[in-house]
């Protein structure tokens, strides 16, 4: 059966970089809802450009450790196909969110310079729908352009997908390595930020080119 990789383009700020992914063969893109983050949007934004996206593009948001209240005060203005939780929430945390929320919760899990990730799958199995594998480099955790070793790639990535849990990976993806990636490991989608900008804007070129060099090793 033909394979094919999810794609995840993150960081969206303005309206016209949503026309840059019309035409691509995307899956989602996110926007980044943590406060004092240079990729961060205000709601007025953040709606603004979900109005635009194509009905066949998941349109999510990201949010590092929020209160319920801000979780409900984003979808309440803002029409989230999901919610990326990219901080230190507990499963408890993610099942009251999918509860109340309604919305599929994908969980983001560092990984460590030993390669060991956060977040137990028996914990989280049950109340997460996604889990993303990001590089816990830097303080910020999460659009620092890093990548994690992909040598423990396998062995992280098996227990989620015994439990049918979708993995994908993060961190330091950009058109020149992303192939490699998809090419050496059976992973669900691939999400990059960093990666397809040019002096901190989206570049619809470094788009375009992540999004073929991926449909290329999805039919290879
Ligand atoms: O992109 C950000 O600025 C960001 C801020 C806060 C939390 C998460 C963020 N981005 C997420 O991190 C991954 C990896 O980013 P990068 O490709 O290494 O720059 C990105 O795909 C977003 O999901």
């Amino acid at each position: 059966m033909k394979r094919r990789t999810g794609i995840k383009l993150c960081g969206m700020r303005h309206p016209k970089d949503i026309e840059a992914c019309e035409s691509l063969d995307i899956d989602a893109i996110g926007l980044i809802l943590v406060p004092n983050r240079r990729r961060t949007v205000t709601m007025g934004i953040a709606k603004e450009i979900v109005n635009r996206v194509p009905d066949s593009i998941a349109a999510v948001g990201v949010m590092a450790n929020p209160s319920m209240d801000e979780v409900k005060q984003w979808v309440e203005h803002v029409p989230l196909d999901r919610i990326q939780l990219h901080g230190n929430e507990s499963p408890e945390c993610c099942h009251r969110i999918r509860e109340e929320v309604g919305i599929p919760i994908i969980k983001v899990m560092h990984v460590d310079d030993q390669g060991e990730s956060s977040g137990e799958v028996g914990a989280y199995a049950s109340v997460v729908d996604a889990v993303l594998l990001d590089s816990g480099a830097g303080p910020l955790k999460g659009g620092s352009g890093q990548t994690f070793s992909w040598d423990k790639i396998p062995s992280l990535v098996d227990p989620w997908q015994k439990e049918g849990i979708p993995v994908w990976i993060a961190g330091g993806l950009h058109p020149e390595n992303v192939a490699e990636l998809v090419r050496r490991f059976a992973i669900a989608g691939v999400d990059t930020s960093s990666g397809v900008e040019t002096a901190e804007k989206k570049d619809p070129k470094k788009m375009a080119t992540f999004v073929e060099r991926v449909r290329n090793v999805d039919n290879e």
